[in-house]
């Protein structure tokens, strides 16, 4: 049973949907993408209560170091949820001597998208072996294919969306000056997953928008600042995320 949450407008998606050609060229290969999608996933490991209660879902978004990550881990803090990252499981199972190894290192270097099989494999199998039945899933779904293939094979939609709406010239200093080792930290890849971004996440923004599941959040400004804006739409839903059955 999922019930809807108040959407936000935003003026600033609109302004920023702007499609070079490759943009255009992306955005027509993933099309064709999001709809075989449609007919390749079926079904098949629809989502189960813990402890009576249904999974309470946020699916976090936003562009390459717009402050996903940091504000998970507030989140967690102050309200319980289990956080999984689309981007750590997947750098998790290229170095754990995976078959898919070379192909997720060679896919985050690019910018590109992993193909959806693997990466909602692996957030089904985290959601499964976890205690909670709150998850924050941030970096997912990245394109409508990601959305088609979790919502086929789950069975089950996010309650919330959170959408960190950041200026590209703050995300491109934030990812340099990130110092994490990650091998996507360099300009190029930057550039590459900002296209990315624009191409095929903003659609599964837009996608959740109309359906009135978006909360758009300012990611200018100190952490805690925002975080202030976080944390109403995490109260507004608590009893419903705490009590659920
Ligand atoms: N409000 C903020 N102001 C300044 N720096 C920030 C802010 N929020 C996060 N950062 C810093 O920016 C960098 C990127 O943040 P974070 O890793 O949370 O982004 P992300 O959206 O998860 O990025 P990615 O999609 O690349 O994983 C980190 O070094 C983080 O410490
Ligand atoms: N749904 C996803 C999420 C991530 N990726 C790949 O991982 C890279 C890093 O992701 P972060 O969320 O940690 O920034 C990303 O650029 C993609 O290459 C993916 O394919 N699918
Ligand atoms: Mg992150």
């Amino acid at each position: 049973m999922w019930r809807k949450v108040t959407s936000t407008s935003f003026s600033s998606l609109k302004s920023s949907l702007f499609f070079t050609r490759l943009h255009l060229q992306q955005a027509s290969k993933h099309n064709a993408a999001s709809a075989s999608a449609v007919s390749r996933f079926a079904t098949i490991a629809p989502l189960q209560e813990k402890d009576g209660r249904c999974p309470f879902i946020t699916f976090v978004l936003g562009g390459p170091g717009s402050g996903k990550g940091t504000q998970c881990i507030k989140i967690v803090e102050t309200f319980g949820f289990k956080h999984l990252s689309a981007g750590d499981l997947l750098r998790r199972e290229m170095v754990s001597n995976s078959e898919y190894g070379s192909m997720i290192l060679n896919t985050i270097k690019e910018g590109r998208i992993v193909p959806s099989e693997v990466t909602v494999k692996l957030i089904l199998k985290e959601m499964e072996s976890s205690d909670n039945h709150k998850f924050l899933i941030d970096g997912f779904p990245r394109s409508e294919e990601n959305r088609i293939a979790f919502e086929k094979i789950s069975g089950a939609e996010p309650d919330v969306v959170l959408f960190f709406d950041c200026p590209e010239d703050e995300m491109v200093k934030r990812v340099l000056s990130r110092n994490q080792g990650r091998i996507d930290d360099n300009i190029d890849t930057i550039k590459k997953r900002l296209k990315v971004f624009e191409a095929l996440n903003l659609p599964v923004i837009d996608y959740y928008a109309k359906k009135g599941k978006v909360h758009r959040i300012n990611a200018v400004g100190t952490v805690d600042e925002i975080f202030e804006q976080v944390k109403p739409v995490f109260k507004a839903c608590e009893q419903k995320a705490f009590n659920r059955s």
